[in-house]
């Protein structure tokens, strides 16, 4: 038998359950293939509002790219299929949701849980760039925890040997590096840049360059204006980490089998992930 990448999907293969959640292009829900009894969230996408937002040409080359990612802590991509008006994803179900919902609840997280997390995200970047895909827009609302609490990369942002991709400025700058604040080439060092934002955000539940207006956060950003607030304590071996990523030059951030050698991920992460 063909592996079920070639198989046909559609609708009628899948009970539809309750809604996970509402994206930009539809919404998302609970559904069970019904031979198999597997649990999967479908993501609907309309087709009249991806032409609308001429992103169509992005969304095949990332479910391409995305279905041959195998990766515990990257949201697998079972399959797609679609009807006359709409785009159907067949996802991988993170069953304890966005991580985003989580660090709201929580206000921060312990450095236990926050070095398991970045160790987590560092080995699926490693794993990521090997195989030449960067930029992942690693910000918390694209981050889903599955059931034994294991962080899952979902958002559908990669992109191959992307420069000069434009960024439209929708949603937040804070996790931008300079380079591309300044600029727009840049290369995967990005995404050292961005996983240093999300260190720091875990340790004290604010982004690093937050500030009322998108101009003060550029500013910011720009210059690396990092400063440790006195609270929640957090230990000096995590500033250190994150001073190490957070470095204007893309060159001198430190690279990706670094940051897991780090003392403070040593002796913080959880092995198991
Ligand atoms: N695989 C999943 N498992 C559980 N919940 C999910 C899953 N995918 C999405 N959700 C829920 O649905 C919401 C919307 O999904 P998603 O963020 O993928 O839509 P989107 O914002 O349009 O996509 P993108 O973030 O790529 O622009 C998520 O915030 C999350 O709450
Ligand atoms: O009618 C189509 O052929 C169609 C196919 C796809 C598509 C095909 C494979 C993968 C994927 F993610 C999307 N996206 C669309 C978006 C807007 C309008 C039409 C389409
Ligand atoms: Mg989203």
């Amino acid at each position: 038998a063909h592996a079920n990448e070639e198989k046909r999907w559609v609708l009628s293969d899948f009970e539809v359950g309750k809604p996970l959640g509402r994206g930009k292009f539809g919404h998302v829900y609970l559904a069970r293939e019904k031979r198999s009894n597997q649990i999967v969230a479908l993501k609907v996408l309309f087709k009249s509002q991806l032409k609308q937002s001429q992103v169509e040409h992005q969304l095949r080359r990332e479910v391409e790219i995305q279905s041959h990612l195998r990766h515990p802590n990257i949201l697998r991509l079972y399959g797609y299929f679609y009807d006359q008006t709409r785009v159907y994803l067949i996802l991988e179900y993170a069953a304890k949701g966005e991580l985003y919902k989580e660090l709201t609840r929580c206000k921060h997280f312990s450095e236990r849980r926050s070095a398991t997390y970045i160790a987590s995200l560092a080995r699926a970047l490693i794993y990521l760039h090997g195989k030449h895909v960067i930029h992942r827009d690693i910000k918390p609302e694209n981050l889903l925890i599955g059931v034994q609490g294991e962080l899952k990369i979902a958002d559908f942002g990669w992109s191959v040997h992307t420069f000069n991709r434009r960024r439209t400025m929708c949603g937040t700058l804070d996790y931008l590096p300079p380079e591309m604040v300044e600029k727009t080439e840049h290369d995967y060092h990005v995404d050292i840049w961005s996983l240093g934002i999300l260190c720091y955000e875990f340790l004290y539940g604010v982004p690093p360059f937050e500030a009322k207006e998108h101009s003060e956060t550029y500013r910011r950003i720009v210059k690396v204006d990092l400063k440790f607030p006195l609270k929640p304590f957090v230990s000096p071996a995590a500033k250190d980490l994150i001073s190490q990523m957070l470095v204007k030059n893309s060159a001198h951030r430190l690279p990706l089998h670094k940051v897991l050698e780090h003392p403070w991920i040593v002796q913080n992460a959880d092995p198991s992930g």
